[in-house]
């Protein structure tokens, strides 16, 4: 079994993902990390973000560990997962998430994985996995998004709002949901509350 859990920045996917994979007790999958891994090492590399062919030749070595726990990118036996959650990852990692090239290398990736397993991301219910039986797609207001991942960043909430909305307008034509997605505004859930709305829909 598939389960996909789709969303906007900051919506709660990963936090979602990684609660009712627990719950269900199998591994869940954040493709976003591996966006974030390719951009981390473009970056280290001083690479041109949209050049593809700059970037592919980085990428034998990068391993997805999809731990329930929470998931682990790793470079050969150096793990990025510390550093992938940065404001300079955040400025890059749209440039790169539209490439194609990537895109299939994150899609194989992930599609080499073996079920059952939660995935979460962009396009995971409509591209990447679109037979999966099961669709999530959760949303919550610009505003809501920025305060909680403030929680998380040292700029402030403005500055934050500001950026998730720019990323959300660069990310559009691969974060459509899922015709069959259920779509879920997480605004007025607890984390919690939405993990149980996923759960009781999936018994
Ligand atoms: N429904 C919710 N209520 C309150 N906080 C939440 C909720 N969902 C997620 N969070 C918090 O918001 C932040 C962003 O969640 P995260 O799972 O990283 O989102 P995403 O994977 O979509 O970027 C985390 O600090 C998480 O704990
Ligand atoms: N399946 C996916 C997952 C992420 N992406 C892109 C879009 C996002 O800007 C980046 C980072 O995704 P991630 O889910 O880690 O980002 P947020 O935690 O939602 O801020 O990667 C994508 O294009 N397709």
């Amino acid at each position: 079994m598939i389960v996909t859990i789709d969303g906007v920045a900051a919506s709660g996917k990963s936090s979602v993902s990684s609660g009712v994979a627990q719950a269900l007790g199998v591994p869940y999958v954040s493709s976003g990390l591996l966006y974030r891994a390719v951009t981390l090492l473009g970056l280290n590399a001083g690479a041109d973000l949209a050049d593809p062919s700059a970037l592919l030749p980085l990428l034998s070595p990068v391993r997805l560990e999809p731990l329930a726990s929470g998931n682990r990118v790793w470079n050969a036996d150096h793990d990025l997962s510390a550093d992938l959650h940065s404001t300079r990852v955040d400025g890059g990692v749209s440039t790169v998430a539209a490439l194609p090239e990537i895109r299939e290398w994150v899609d194989a990736q992930l599609r080499a994985l073996p079920a059952p397993l939660v995935a979460e991301g962009r396009d995971m219910g409509t591209n990447v996995f679109p037979h999966a039986p099961h669709k999530f797609y959760l949303t919550a207001s610009p505003r809501v998004r920025a305060e909680r991942r403030a929680r998380e960043r040292p700029e402030d909430i403005p500055a934050i709002e500001a950026a998730l909305t720019e990323r959300d307008r660069q990310d559009t034509t691969q974060s459509a949901p899922a015709p069959d997605a259920r779509i879920i505004d997480t605004g007025p859930l607890t984390l919690q509350g939405v993990i149980d709305t996923i759960l009781n829909d999936l018994r």
